[in-house]
């Protein structure tokens, strides 16, 4: 089954009304992990990693308004995951902590919608997305002024993956992702395909079967398609419908998982080629057509935010 295609992330529409008094809407676009090596471990147990970081042009869209009460209220929960677990209403509280530490005595609250498509715990980044977009938005909502680094030294505590959706340039990254290199890779189109099973970060990072040591001088290399994700090679030793879905994939298009899985994302030149392919994907898979973009469509959106 395809995903729906219909919050394609082109241009979100901010009109000129205060901004107190209305809904406001914002991308949270996807992130492809174009290749993740394991480097090392730290002795906090978290991995060192070297990954590629691109952006694609779909994603979930948040509406927020500001309130009077100092309340944070998600009114779309998102099935399977408590409110106060959502890191959607974890970076809000987290920004108003941020804001009262700084001596503002009096930080308003926020009314939230999500409209969620990217599939969770899918290795497309989604929660760390959504964080990324409530701390840049509220930032401009509630006139905080926190500088970008200070954001994304925040949102590094909710996730490693949320400082590049803070910054919003598709990087190079190091330390567990929050040392970030701008890199300018090709931006290819992508179908991502879903297969029928869930992985946890945790489980891919404790498992003996993932390569912790790869040469740190790969990821130097000139060539992207020397590299490769570590994770894949964990995961389809004990996930044989991502092993499947991975082989399939390759016979039509150069293809890997994205961070801990289990989305495969399979390169095209055309948008009309990768169309071709998700026609032709399996019963049951699901899938998109994105593409690659090294600028994240939330850095525009704020922008005009803090224009208008
Ligand atoms: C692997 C990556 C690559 O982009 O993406 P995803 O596939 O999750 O999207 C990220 O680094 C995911 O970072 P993050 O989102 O913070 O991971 P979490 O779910 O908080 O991590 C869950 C657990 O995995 C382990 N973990 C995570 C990241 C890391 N660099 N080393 C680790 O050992 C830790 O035990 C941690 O408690
Ligand atoms: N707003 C959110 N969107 C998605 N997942 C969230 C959110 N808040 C908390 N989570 C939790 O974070 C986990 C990882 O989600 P996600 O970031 O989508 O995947 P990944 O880290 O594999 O890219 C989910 O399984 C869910 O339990």
């Amino acid at each position: 089954m395809a995903l729906p295609l219909t919050n394609s992330l082109d241009s979100l529409p901010l009109d000129n009304l205060p901004l107190e008094s209305k809904f406001h809407q914002f991308p949270s676009p996807a992130k492809l992990n174009l290749f993740l090596h394991v480097v090392g471990r730290r002795s906090d147990g978290y991995h060192e990693l070297q990954t590629l970081f691109q952006f694609l042009d779909y994603g979930d869209t948040l509406e927020i308004k500001v309130t009077d009460s100092g309340e944070i209220n998600l009114l779309t929960p998102i099935a399977g995951v408590a409110a106060e677990d959502n890191l959607i209403v974890k970076a809000a509280k987290m920004l108003q902590q941020a804001a009262k530490a700084q001596g503002q005595s009096h930080v308003p609250g926020a009314e939230i919608n999500i409209n969620k498509v990217l599939p969770m715990g899918g290795g497309l980044g989604g929660g760390s997305s959504n964080a990324a977009t409530v701390l840049l938005a509220l930032n401009v909502l509630w006139q905080l002024n926190l500088s970008t680094e200070k954001l994304a030294v925040l949102g590094l505590a909710l996730g490693a993956d949320v400082p590049v959706f803070i910054h919003g340039f598709a990087a190079y990254a190091e330390g567990v992702g929050e040392k970030l290199t701008p890199r300018n890779p090709e931006e290819y189109w992508y179908l991502v395909s879903k297969p029928d099973c869930s992985i946890s970060t945790v489980s891919v990072f404790t498992s003996d079967d993932l390569p912790r040591n790869t040469d740190r001088q790969l990821a130097q290399s000139a060539d992207i398609d020397a590299c490769h994700n570590d994770c894949q090679i964990m995961v389809i030793k004990h996930y044989p419908e991502v092993a499947k879905l991975l082989s399939w994939l390759l016979e039509y298009a150069p293809s890997q998982m994205t961070g801990t899985g289990a989305c495969i994302f399979s390169r095209f030149d055309s948008k009309a080629e990768a169309c071709d392919i998700q026609a032709q994907l399996p019963e049951g898979i699901e899938s998109f057509v994105a593409k690659g973009i090294n600028q994240s469509p939330l850095i525009p959106a704020i922008a005009a935010l803090s224009r208008s």
